[in-house]
């Protein structure tokens, strides 16, 4: 059923979606990345699957020619891949080895006499596992260790053929079908084997490692592990665009489940008319600050798109971003965790409808489950993060000791005077102000915190780097969170600033008021160890989480309506547009469908900019 809702929206709606997709990338526009990964968001809404498996052949095959190649690579291979006479795969994981793709296993060895490489699966742990495409796609970029005389000089990326133009195999290529998953039936997943197969000299992406026809090894970057790592800033658009398609998600789940909540009513006052179940305070409580914090990801993730736009349009390598490659890794991981929670409370809140497959909350679960653990498994994003926010303050305190240690100084000093006594007026709780700052003292804190941390355990207690880091990773992870919050709500703020409808503002300072309340309550604990909230402001933020969740119920309508999904995409009968006959069209449907709003509102209302 799945794989036939695939092939539907690739041949209908997808096709031209995916082509508006392609040409922007063949444009090179200055928002073309940004551009691109909206059209990814909407066509993961019309088909996940579909999207995920755009994202496979354009973002991570293409991304890696892109990114990793050179000029004659380009023309060779990724020009024809945009006109899709071909398709393709991203071979790194291996059995041995996922999330520390360093050890992979799989060998590129230099023949010297013939100029070719000969690709090798030496044993059963280099197999390549998951690959996805893998049934269909005719080359792949494969990453394995370069060997040149016997020495390994580590992984590089290789474009490796693996079947022609009729779906024939080429010989020495091995591959197994990983067959039923938890979701995301309309991909295929498959297992690599290379035996002995030879590839031309120049199917080495050579952008940080050559290899010259005389076997000489050279590279920009002489240090191996940095060079590891420039290669994998290739990861970072994909990494937005799995950001941009959790989005499209949450964004689909919640509409469904809002628009459901508007429509159906359980219990009421004694002998009179029951009430809707968005009535029931637990129902805000659990929807509304997801909608918040669908608003706030689409701010932030817009805002890394731009970032990327800019880099990219102005030639910037994207090794030279490490700030923009931690905050996309914080973001991937972020979103999706986001998207799953948000998902099991739409599921929750729609009763035993949303259990029922054709509601598409259940299959967007299972589709988008795996959101959190491929492009780069959620707890090791995090730590891409805190590594680029320790590298910074190295450098700061390396590069201005004396203004750094002043500066530690007084923010330490304003913390301690802060939670010492009652510094702050309570009035302010229900100001962004409040909220933005205590984000910022968490942040702070944290990462305060975690450097003295490590200095002790590594200097003091002459422990290796590695065990005191380990010892730290819930400290770690957490700091990685704050900062994403952190950043997340700056962005939103700025939205709402530089809003220029009235109205339209207003309705998004009370999501975003939302979502900073949101932010505060779950760490309240945190807050009052802390001192920064005291059992009375605690409780007052409790307060005002309910009071908005309860404010903003209504207009929610207006902010789903603003997503602008489309009916094609919204096919799920309880969101109220499908078929007027189900049985649980008890009730009027919502007053703000989607069609009804554009008629009311000819103006380009919130819609033009979610
Ligand atoms: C459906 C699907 C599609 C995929 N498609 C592709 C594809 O097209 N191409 C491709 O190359 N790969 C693909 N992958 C592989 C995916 O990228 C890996 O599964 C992912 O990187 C995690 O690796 P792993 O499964 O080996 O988990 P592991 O690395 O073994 O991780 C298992 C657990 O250990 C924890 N852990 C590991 N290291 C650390 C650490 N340093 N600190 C703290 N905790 C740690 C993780 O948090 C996790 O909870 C796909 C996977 C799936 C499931």
């Amino acid at each position: 059923m799945r794989t036939l809702t695939f092939q539907r929206v690739t041949f209908t709606m997808g096709l031209p979606l995916l082509k508006r997709a392609i040409q922007d990338q063949v444009e090179k526009t200055r928002n073309f990345v940004s551009r691109s990964l909206v059209i990814g968001e909407v066509l993961s809404m019309a088909d996940m699957a579909t999207g995920v498996k755009c994202g496979i052949i354009y973002w991570l095959f293409g991304g890696a020619i892109r990114s990793l190649g050179g000029p004659a690579h380009v023309t060779q291979w990724l020009q024809p891949l945009q006109e899709q006479k071909y398709t393709g795969m991203f071979a790194m994981t291996e059995r041995g080895h996922g999330s520390n793709v360093r050890a992979i296993q799989t060998e590129a060895t230099f023949d010297f006499s013939a100029q070719e490489f000969v690709i090798d699966t030496p044993c059963k742990n280099a197999e390549k596992m998951y690959i996805g495409n893998a049934m269909y796609g005719n080359y792949a970029a494969v990453f394995a260790q370069l060997i040149i005389n016997g020495r390994s000089q580590g992984p590089h990326c290789f474009i490796v053929p693996v079947r022609d133009e009729n779906g024939s195999l080429y010989p020495g290529v091995t591959v197994v079908d990983m067959m039923h998953k938890e979701g995301l039936h309309g991909v295929d997943n498959g297992i690599l084997r290379f035996d002995s197969v030879r590839i031309p000299r120049e199917n080495l992406l050579d952008k940080f490692g050559s290899v010259a026809p005389d076997g000489q090894y050279h590279s920009p970057i002489k240090d191996k592990s940095a060079r590891f790592n420039a290669m994998l800033a290739a990861l970072t658009p994909s990494r937005l665009a799995v950001t941009f398609q959790a989005m499209g998600s949450m964004k689909l789940g919640l509409t469904i489940a809002i628009r459901y909540s508007h429509s159906r009513r359980q219990f009421g006052p004694k002998a009179r008319e029951e009430v809707k179940i968005i009535e029931h305070q637990t129902q805000t409580l659990r929807l509304m600050p997801h909608l918040a914090t669908a608003l706030a990801l689409t701010f932030a993730s817009r805002y890394a798109g731009t970032l990327l736009d800019e880099d990219i349009f102005r030639g910037k390598e994207l090794v030279d971003s490490r700030p923009l490659q931690a905050l996309v890794a914080g973001l991937k991981a972020y979103s999706t965790w986001e998207n799953v929670s948000c998902l099991q409370d739409c599921r929750e809140c729609t009763g035993g409808m949303g259990y029922m497959m054709e509601n598409q909350i259940s299959g967007l679960k299972c589709d988008t489950d795996v959101f959190v653990t491929f492009e780069g498994d959620n707890v090791v994003m995090l730590q891409v993060v805190v590594r680029e926010l320790l590298a910074q303050y190295t450098k700061q305190c390396e590069e201005r000791p004396v203004s750094s240690l002043l500066r530690n100084w007084a923010e330490s000093g304003s913390d301690r005077l802060r939670t010492s006594f009652l510094a702050f007026n309570m009035d302010t709780v229900g100001h962004l102000t409040f909220l933005l700052k205590a984000v910022h003292f968490r942040e702070r804190i944290l990462q305060r915190g975690l450097v003295a941390r490590i200095y002790y355990k590594v200097m003091t207690e002459k422990e290796d780097f590695f065990s005191a880091w380990n010892s730290c990773l819930h400290h770690i992870t957490c700091l990685s969170l704050a900062h994403i919050h952190r950043v997340t709500l700056e962005q939103f703020c700025l939205a709402v600033r530089n809003c220029p409808d009235q109205e339209d503002q207003d309705l998004l300072k009370q999501f975003c008021l939302l979502y900073g309340t949101k932010l505060v309550f779950q760490e309240r604990a945190w807050y009052l160890e802390h001192k920064y909230l005291t059992p009375m402001t605690s409780m007052r933020i409790r307060r005002q989480l309910l009071h908005l969740c309860n404010s903003v119920k209504d207009d929610a309508l207006r902010v789903i309506s603003a997503f602008n999904i489309s009916h094609a995409s919204l096919h799920a009968p309880i969101a109220g547009f499908a078929n007027p006959n189900a049985a649980w069209v008890l009730y009027p449907a919502p007053q703000h469908s989607l069609a009804g709003e554009r008629a009311r509102s000819p103006r380009p209302k919130l819609g033009a900019k979610l």
